[in-house]
């Protein structure tokens, strides 16, 4: 049941004045409870929305194109002095994520020097997986890109690196009679490190937030409250989107609420620096100890109001506030 129009939740939002922000959407069903609540909260028309794949959309973050948005995270590493990330929002797993996979036909201790097909949508679990099989199993298989199915990956190479819907197919439909094994990145690292993983975050580009921070913050507080619409309604978005997704509405529910992480607090950040720490270095593009600027969500007004030392400038260790 959709309620009526006049039962759309109370907006409970500052208005959106000035410049309308240019703000990015990732096309894949893990970022509809993120945008779900834009649109029955009437945010939608305050923004100018781009649905489109992480990987241009990161692009397009990076270039300008857009204000605020999703940025895979090993392109926010590269770009972070550019970039502030949104506090408490993110894309991630405190454990299996269910959609960025490893799919491989061998053993891993077999994938030595033979083919990967990596998805070019993904920028960080293509990463994540390098690092996983280097460091954790001791094999470098040769990295190739690819636009194609998972199937039509893995009939061209012994293992894939998939993301996205097409991940959560391959892992719920395909494994078990494909000749596959799934491997969830999520988990990997989760049982490796003890951490979250986050494989994207949410970022503001800086000298958009130089003249617009009540903008910024006022855009952050509504993917919040976005998030918290979702959660109400979760059965009914499940069982809504069950009728164009090939998944039923409580594998959707087990994805969202079980699988995906939405939050990014202390231990997510631990987790970001330590991927940053571990995968850091020239050729990454970044450096290990990379700084990371977080909003401050607080205004100089309301810090000034809530006397001294109330809100310090500084997060954890190697995170400053922006
Ligand atoms: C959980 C996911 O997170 C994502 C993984 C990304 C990557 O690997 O670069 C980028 C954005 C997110 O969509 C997913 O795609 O399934």
């Amino acid at each position: 049941m959709t309620a009526p129009i006049d039962q759309l939740p109370v907006d409970g939002a500052g208005p959106i004045v000035g410049t309308r922000p240019r703000v990015g959407h990732i096309d894949f069903l893990n970022c509809l409870p993120l945008f779900w609540g834009l649109a029955r909260t009437g945010s939608l028309l305050d923004l100018d929305l781009r649905r489109d794949t992480p990987e241009r959309l990161s692009d397009a973050l990076v270039a300008g194109e857009l204000d605020i948005g999703p940025i895979s995270v090993t392109e926010y590493l590269r770009n972070a002095d550019e970039l502030v990330l949104l506090p408490d929002i993110a894309v991630g797993a405190d454990g299996p994520v269910m959609s960025c996979l490893l799919l491989s036909t061998l053993p891993l201790e077999r994938l030595d020097g033979v083919p990967l097909a990596c998805t070019t949508t993904s920028r960080t679990s293509v990463r994540l997986a390098e690092l996983l099989l280097s460091d954790l199993v001791g094999v470098r298989p040769e990295y190739r890109s690819s636009s194609a199915d998972p199937a039509t990956m893995l009939s061209g190479a012994p293992a894939a690196v998939v993301i996205g819907d097409a991940a959560l197919r391959a892992s719920l439909l395909g494994a078990g009679t494909a000749g596959y094994e799934v491997y969830d990145l999520g988990e990997m690292w989760r049982k490796w490190t003890g951490l979250p993983f986050v494989f994207a975050v949410f970022a503001a580009r800086r000298d958009f937030l130089a003249g617009n921070a009540d903008l910024v913050r006022e855009v952050h507080s509504r993917f919040l409250a976005s998030r918290e619409v979702f959660l109400d309604e979760i059965d009914d978005v499940c069982r809504r989107a069950a009728r164009w997704a090939e998944f039923d509405a409580p594998t959707l529910k087990r994805y969202y609420l079980s699988a995906l992480d939405f939050s990014l607090g202390e231990r997510h950040l631990a987790g970001l620096r330590e991927f940053a720490r571990r995968v850091g270095g020239a050729e990454a593009g970044f450096p290990p100890d990379v700084t990371i600027r977080l909003l401050d969500t607080d205004p100089p007004d309301a810090r000034r109001m809530a006397g001294p030392g109330a809100v310090s400038g500084r997060g954890p260790a190697g995170v400053v506030r922006s």
